[in-house]
């Protein structure tokens, strides 16, 4: 088996319905991964070890989700030299808002790439471009992905202006 290329990490199994585009973006792009669960707060050695080891363990980025106090991306980042996505995982008390701002808010020094609230797939996608920048075959892929839903979007268009928006919309 290859060696793993890019590391999800979350806070939580409870990050997992979330964090799992993720890796299924990876799978679409044949891209080694491995995923585990690891928390700032409650697994602080845990936390420490696995950004200490990333680098040298052959990893080359570092996706991270967490939710509601949400230091584990930052503090990830603030220990390891690889790029770290942070994904904002959805809370119910504050609607990932919480997450969102514990996330992107990095002090200068210290950043984390930060996507969508629960945009885990784009937290996906963001890692695949960094690995095709010296994968040909990764980044051929991504440009097919990218002519793909440039298609299907030309193709509603079409759609809808042949169809008019009224009959298309339903209204
Ligand atoms: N934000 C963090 C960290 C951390 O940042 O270290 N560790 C767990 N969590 C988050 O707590 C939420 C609730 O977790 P539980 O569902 O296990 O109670 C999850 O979204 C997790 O990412």
């Amino acid at each position: 088996m290859k060696k793993p290329l890019v590391g999800i990490i979350m806070g939580s199994d409870s990050d997992l319905p979330v964090m799992k585009e993720a890796a299924e973006v990876l799978e679409y792009f044949e891209i080694e991964y491995e995923m585990t669960i690891v928390s700032a707060h409650r697994t602080p050695e845990r936390m420490f070890d696995y950004a200490r080891s990333c680098a040298d363990r052959g990893l080359e980025v570092i996706i991270a989700g967490a939710g509601g106090a949400a230091h584990l991306p930052g503090m990830v980042a603030s220990i390891t030299c690889l790029p770290v996505i942070g994904v904002p995982v959805k809370t119910s008390a504050l609607q990932g808002l919480d997450s969102l701002l514990s996330i992107v808010q990095m002090p200068a020094g210290v950043p984390v790439a930060t996507v969508a609230i629960n945009n885990a797939k784009n937290a996906g996608l963001l890692a695949a471009e960094i690995i095709g920048i010296k994968i040909p075959e990764v980044r051929n892929k991504i440009k097919e992905y990218k002519e793909k839903m440039r298609r299907e979007v030309e193709e509603k268009a079409r759609n809808l202006e042949e169809k008019g928006y009224r009959e298309y919309l339903n209204v």
